[in-house]
């Protein structure tokens, strides 16, 4: 990490300041399953000084597009650069991903954190995991077997484990889509510190409303291709794709 040391030793004071880097840059990015093209040849510039939701209908490739830029699938065609170089092994490691549905060991809660912990040489190992499991509200549940927590809880821990070790890019799919109000706020809240101390968020919900609290910048999907890409005020108040008003009125695409 360049500026900011860890997560837990960050203090929200401590934003990243100065140029704004180009954390992200894909260019031609397609994907085909079998013959059919998933994706259609992405052009995307993403700074890392703004919070980017990625918006579009069910099946628009968005869940696609995160696993390419996180280098869980290989693209057809095209390049996916963050910071100016190839996804590599060790630049995924500066990453996290978060799914809708939550994929935890089968171990406790404290297990859970500890095992992400382990995987890189650190020293206040003790310190970190307190302040995770402050952070996500978890402390009380910390021997509990994280397969018997409520869907809320496990998305806390699943959240709390990736940001544990720092992430520069946190990518989330989804993470609310089954919570209650609640949960969602404390999500949410989690996801707004992780930007004010400088992670780079890309958020994909369905939820205007969500969208509307956190995103700075809408990036919005239909059919494989980029229809806009947007400061997120101008996106919800005068939307200039006819795909993205539809979505948003509520019209169903296909
Ligand atoms: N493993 C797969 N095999 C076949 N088709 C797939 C596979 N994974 C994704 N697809 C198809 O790719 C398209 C894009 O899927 P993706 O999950 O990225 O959509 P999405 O925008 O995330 O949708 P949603 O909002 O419903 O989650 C869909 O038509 C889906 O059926």
């Amino acid at each position: 990490m360049p500026e900011i040391l860890s997560f837990t030793a960050r203090s929200e004071t401590t934003l990243k300041t100065g140029p704004s880097p180009m954390p992200l840059s894909v260019r031609h990015l397609a994907y085909k399953i079998g013959d059919t093209p998933i994706l259609k040849g992405i052009d995307l510039d993403l700074t890392s000084n703004a919070l980017t939701v990625l918006m579009g209908p069910n099946g628009a490739g968005k869940s696609v597009f995160l696993r390419l830029l996180h280098g869980l699938l290989t693209p057809t065609f095209g390049e996916v650069h963050w910071n100016g170089t190839n996804l590599t092994h060790d630049s995924r490691k500066s990453q996290a991903l978060v799914f809708q549905k939550p994929v935890l060991l089968r171990r406790s809660v404290k297990a859970n954190l500890n095992f992400a912990l382990g995987l890189r040489p650190i020293s206040n190992r003790s310190e970190r995991l307190e302040l995770a499991l402050d952070q996500a509200g978890l402390s009380h549940l910390a021997s509990r077997p994280a397969r018997v927590l409520s869907g809320g809880e496990q998305q806390r821990l699943a959240l709390a484990r990736a940001l544990i070790l720092d992430p520069d890019v946190l990518m989330l799919d989804e993470p609310t889509a089954n919570l209650d109000p609640a949960s969602t706020l404390v999500i949410e809240q989690t996801i707004a510190r992780a930007r004010r101390l400088g992670v780079k968020i890309i958020l994909v919900t369905h939820d205007p409303h969500q969208a509307r609290r956190l995103a700075e910048e809408v990036v919005f999907l239909h059919e494989g291709q980029i229809a806009e890409h947007t400061a997120a005020k101008a996106f919800f108040d005068s939307p200039h794709s006819a795909a993205a008003r539809a979505y948003l009125s509520g019209d169903i695409l296909i």
